[in-house]
C-alpha cells in the first residue's frame, strides 16, 4: 500500500480542526488551522501524526491509499483479505497479522473481554475464530496475560481492528503479535452476519486469505477437502518433556479463603496431562496448594503411577476426543488407582475411559455467559466455555452422575464417579478469560485429594 499525499484547496472554514478534506471522507485531519511549512496533520484512522506544508491558508492535504488497479482507493474502502466458507459465501476485508492462505474450522466466540486469552488457547488449534465483539485489540497484547507460548489459532475474524492500544501493560499490538506468530487475521467484515450464518448451519470449514487472484470457487473446493473430525491436534500443542509447574494466581484472585487457610499444609503433588494446557488451570491448581508435574499427553500411564501422585489431571486440548485413544487408554490405566480431575478436553477423554461416548455439537459453545446448573445443590453458575464436542450421558454406566447440566441446550457438563474418585466439568473454571462461579471444582477435587489422603492414613495406622 502506498501513501499518497497531495494537495486540494478546501474552504477556511473547514480548516480548523476539522476534516481536512470534505469531498471524501477524511484520513487526515487538520490540528492546526495556520500555513506554512511543518503543519501538523493526524490520522484520523491510526492517530499518525505528519506534518506537510500547506502553501497557504485554504490548502489540506489528502492522504490516500493506492488500490491494487493502480487507483487510489480510500484505506477503509480497501479489501485485501478473504474469508471464504464452504457454503460458497465469501467475505471480503482487511488483512491484518500475517499474509498468506489457512483452511480450519471457523466458530464464534461471544466472550466480551479476554481476547489475548483466546488467541493463546491451545483448545483453538485447528480453527478460526470469529469474535462476535465488535472491537478487538485496544488493550493491546500483555506479557501476563498469555495462556501459553503461542498463539494456537489458525486464524480471527473481527468486525474492528482497534486503532490504537491504551494499557499499561501493553507491549505490542494484536497485529504486531499476530505478524510474529504467522497468523492472519482479517478485519471489517460483518462478524454478526457471519455468526447467525454459523448458528444456521453449524460449524463450517473456512480460508483466510490475502491472495484475491485465486477464484473463490477454488477456495470453496479445498475447504471442502479437509475436516477436523478424526485428528490428532493434541500432538501438536503438548508439551515434548515433563516439566514442574509453580506458580500461583495473583493475589487479586485469592478471593476464596480457603485457598489462604490452606497455606502450610503439606502440599498435594499432581500429575498434569498436557492435552494442550492453559497456564491459569496450572496457576489455579497451584494456588490451591498442589505440587504439578506436566506431562505430555501420551506419556505411560505406568510411569505416572511410578511417581505415586495425589492425584492426576486431565487438561482442556484441541480437536477431537474419539481422535486420541492412547491418550484415553492413558485415563484408563490410572482410573480407579488415583484422585482424577479433568477440564473440557480432560472431561471428554474421562467420560470415554468409562466407556462412554463423544459427538459433535452444531456450532459448540464459546463465550463467557454459558448457565450451569450444578444438580446436587441446584446451584446456578455462569460460566466459560470452549468446546465443539460434548460426551453422551446415555453412553456412560451407572455408577457415572451427570452432575452438571448446561442450561442452553441441556447437555452434559459434568461427571462424578464416586467409587473411582473421578470427576470432570466440560468447561473453564480457570475463568481466563470468564467468570469465577466455577473456581469451587477446584476445591472439589482438593476435598478429593484429601479424603483419599485422611483414608490412606487411617490404613498406616
Ligand atoms: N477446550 C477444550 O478442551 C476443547 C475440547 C475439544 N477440543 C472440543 O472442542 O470439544
Amino acid at each position: 500500500m502506498e501513501v499518497l499525499a497531495q494537495t486540494q484547496r478546501v474552504s477556511l472554514a473547514s480548516f480548523n480542526n476539522t476534516p481536512a478534506c470534505h469531498v471524501r471522507r477524511p484520513v487526515f485531519i487538520s490540528r492546526s488551522q495556520f500555513c506554512g511549512g511543518n503543519q501538523p496533520f493526524e490520522s484520523a484512522v491510526s492517530r499518525q501524526v505528519l506534518t506537510a506544508s500547506t502553501s497557504r491558508r485554504g490548502d489540506a492535504l489528502i492522504l490516500r491509499c493506492q488500490g491494487s488497479n493502480g487507483a487510489a482507493a480510500a484505506p477503509w474502502a480497501q479489501k485485501d483479505a478473504r474469508l471464504v466458507l464452504e457454503d460458497g459465501s465469501v467475505w471480503e476485508g482487511r488483512a491484518f497479522g500475517t499474509q498468506g492462505t489457512a483452511l480450519a474450522e471457523v466458530v464464534f466466540n461471544t466472550s466480551l473481554t479476554g481476547y489475548q486469552e483466546i488467541l493463546t488457547d491451545p483448545s483453538y488449534k485447528g480453527q478460526f475464530v470469529v469474535f462476535t465483539h465488535p472491537h478487538i485489540g485496544n488493550v493491546g497484547i500483555n506479557f501476563g496475560d498469555m495462556e501459553s507460548e503461542k498463539c494456537h489459532l489458525g486464524g480471527i475474524i473481527i468486525r474492528d481492528l482497534s486503532a490504537s492500544v491504551s494499557n499499561y501493560r501493553s507491549t505490542k499490538t494484536v497485529d504486531e503479535y499476530l505478524k510474529e506468530q504467522g497468523v492472519l487475521g482479517i478485519a471489517d467484515v460483518d462478524t454478526r452476519a457471519i455468526t447467525r450464518r454459523l448458528r444456521d448451519t453449524g460449524a463450517l470449514n473456512g480460508i483466510i486469505t490475502t491472495d484475491m487472484t485465486t477464484p473463490a470457487e477454488e477456495l470453496v473446493q479445498q475447504t471442502k477437502s479437509w475436516s477436523i473430525l478424526g485428528k490428532d491436534l493434541i500432538r501438536e500443542v503438548t508439551c515434548s518433556e515433563p516439566y514442574e509447574w509453580k506458580d500461583t494466581t495473583e493475589h487479586e484472585w485469592e478471593f476464596n479463603p480457603n485457598v489462604l487457610a490452606r497455606n502450610g499444609e503439606q502440599p498435594f503433588h499432581i500429575v498434569a496431562y498436557d492435552f494442550g494446557i492453559k497456564h491459569n488451570i496450572l496457576r489455579r491448581l497451584a494456588s490451591f496448594g498442589c505440587r504439578l508435574t506436566v506431562v505430555p499427553a501420551d506419556y505411560p500411564a505406568s510411569k505416572v503411577l511410578e511417581m505415586n501422585p495425589d492425584g492426576v489431571f486431565l487438561s482442556n486440548g484441541p480437536g477431537d476426543p474419539s481422535a486420541v485413544p492412547y491418550a484415553v487408554e492413558n485415563v484408563r490405566q490410572v482410573l480407579g488407582k488415583k484422585p482424577v480431575f479433568g477440564i473440557c478436553m480432560g472431561h471428554q477423554l474421562l467420560g470415554q475411559a468409562f466407556g462412554g461416548e463423544t459427538f459433535k455439537l452444531k456450532f459448540g459453545h464459546h463465550g463467557g455467559n454459558h448457565p450451569i446448573r450444578y444438580a446436587p445443590t441446584s446451584r446456578i453458575e455462569i460460566s466459560a466455555q470452549n468446546h465443539n464436542y460434548a460426551v453422551n450421558p446415555e453412553t456412560l454406566p451407572a455408577d457415572v452422575e451427570v452432575t452438571h447440566i448446561n442450561l442452553n441446550d441441556g447437555t452434559c457438563a459434568g461427571l462424578l464417579c464416586k467409587p473411582k474418585k473421578a470427576m470432570s466439568i466440560q468447561y473453564h473454571p480457570e475463568a481466563s478469560p470468564g467468570p469465577h462461579d466455577a473456581d469451587v471444582c477446584f476445591e472439589q477435587f482438593i476435598e478429593m485429594l484429601k479424603e483419599e489422603r485422611a483414608g490412606k492414613a487411617a490404613v498406616a495406622a
